[in-house]
């Protein structure tokens, strides 16, 4: 086992870091989370004493990731992964709200199969174009994709994380470099509190790495993989157009097909879930997000006030709207902020995204103009991608705040 060069454990051994929290599917009492609150307060207080920026770098540097700190076997969250109150009472609150089982499916699953049939077709537009508008998220289901290539990836994937952390080590690496990199918390360097996760990044288009550049255990699954989603991306690009009105190609003219990043996510086990999180709340940049989630749980997308779950449907493949198509729709689909629980399941969660980015970056980017009329006046600027996207990194993961910049 690694020696862990870093303070590992917050000062406090309070005695529910030892509970099990089933799968997210448990309340907790409101007593607890009073206590749990108040435990991160007295944590921050504790903050202004420690050097945070110090603790974050030896995180880094250590390589060994949320999953090797979890292998080393500590029974509670370093306190740079302790978000503050207000994250957490967020948190508790939307937890000890949940609606009962069968109000919270809110998320729709459309089957996409028979698109060839005209009627069919325009049925699907239709959910598809209503998912965009209300939620800016849906689950598709008959999709083409084989089940075994999605059950492949997802456990290719957690087989890359459960290597050796020294094994793992080599990919370690901030910048994408050849286009392939792990990392723990993509904005650690720009957030108040990493969150307990680990992620393989890979740029997919317009072209792979080379082969060796990506890791052995996970080629083969990924280089498929990649071949499905975009060509499931094609197809949904072409329903959220016809969804709008809009001439089915109008995203792939516009290279967004062309370059792809993956995300592939691993969320170990946390034994103090709720004092951090798995991924804060963020809106995802590009025009759209295939998605990928295993069975265990813990994503969630803003509703209105409140917050729904993304229930895992087996077979289902998660789609959701990325802040350039909210721009370019002029508002009529949205850029959901969505968050991942931390996982209290013993079992890791394991998750595959893949943005959907404009290859040609230099062109100017606005709301349509098919869109735009006297009642519905463009409610963005035009932009170029490199300067927006400069803008995504300089800002952490803090919900609306880009799309807000292109706001006229
Ligand atoms: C690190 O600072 C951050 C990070 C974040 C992270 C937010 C999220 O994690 S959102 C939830 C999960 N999303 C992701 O993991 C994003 C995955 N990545 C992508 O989809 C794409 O990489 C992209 C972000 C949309 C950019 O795609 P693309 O345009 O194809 O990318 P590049 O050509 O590689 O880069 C464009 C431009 O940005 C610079 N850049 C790339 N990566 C980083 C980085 N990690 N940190 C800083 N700058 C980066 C890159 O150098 C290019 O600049 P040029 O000048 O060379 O054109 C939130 C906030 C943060 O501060
Ligand atoms: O893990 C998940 O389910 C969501 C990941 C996500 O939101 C992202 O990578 O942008
Ligand atoms: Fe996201």
């Amino acid at each position: 086992m690694l020696s862990v060069q870093f303070p590992l454990c917050i000062g406090n051994t309070r005695s529910h870091h030892k509970e099990y929290y089933s799968c997210h599917s448990k309340t907790v009492s409101q007593k607890r989370n009073k206590k749990i609150i108040m435990a991160a307060m007295i944590n921050d207080t504790a903050n202004q004493e420690y050097d945070r920026s110090k603790e974050v770098k030896q995180f880094d540097d250590s390589k060994i990731g949320v999953k090797g700190l979890i292998d080393s076997g500590i029974t509670s969250i370093p306190r740079i992964f302790i978000h503050p109150p207000e994250t957490l009472s967020d948190l508790k609150s939307k937890r000890s709200t949940r609606l009962p089982d069968s109000e919270s499916n809110l998320i729709p699953t459309i089957d996409i199969s028979g698109l060839e049939d005209s009627n069919r077709r325009s049925a699907v537009v239709d959910k598809v174009g209503r998912a965009c508008r209300e939620f800016g998220f849906f689950q598709v289901v008959n999709h083409g994709v084989p089940l075994e290539v999605l059950d492949r990836t997802i456990g290719a994937i957690k087989g890359f994380h459960e290597l050796s952390t020294e094994e793992k080590m080599r990919w370690y690496r901030r910048e994408m470099g050849s286009g392939v990199s792990f990392l723990s918390n993509v904005d650690l360097f720009h957030s108040k509190a990493a969150s307990w996760r680990d992620t393989l990044q890979m740029t997919l288009g317009p072209n792979l790495p080379e082969l060796e550049e990506i890791p052995e255990i996970c080629r083969n699954e990924l280089v498929v993989w990649n071949q499905c989603a975009k060509q499931l991306g094609e197809q949904l690009m072409e329903l959220l157009c016809e969804g709008l009105g809009l001439n089915a190609g109008k995203l792939k003219d516009l290279t967004f097909l062309d370059a792809r990043t993956m995300a592939a996510h691993y969320y170990p086990y946390c034994p103090q879930p709720d004092l951090t999180v798995g991924i804060t709340s963020h809106t995802d940049p590009g025009v759209l997000t295939v998605l990928l989630q295993d069975q265990i749980g813990g994503l969630q997308v803003k509703h209105g006030e409140g917050w729904v779950d993304v229930k895992p449907v087996p077979g289902a493949i998660v789609i959701n709207v990325g802040d350039i198509m909210q721009i370019l729709s002029n508002d009529e689909y949205k850029s959901s902020e969505h968050r991942v629980l931390a996982n209290g399941c013993h079992d890791p969660r394991i998750s595959i995204a893949i943005f959907f980015n404009p290859l040609k970056r230099d062109s100017l980017f606005g709301p349509f103009p098919e869109l735009i009329s006297p009642e519905k006046p463009a409610v963005y600027r035009e932009f170029i991608y490199t300067d927006y996207i400069k803008r995504f990194f300089t800002k952490e993961l803090d919900g609306k705040s880009l799309t807000n910049y292109y706001k006229l």
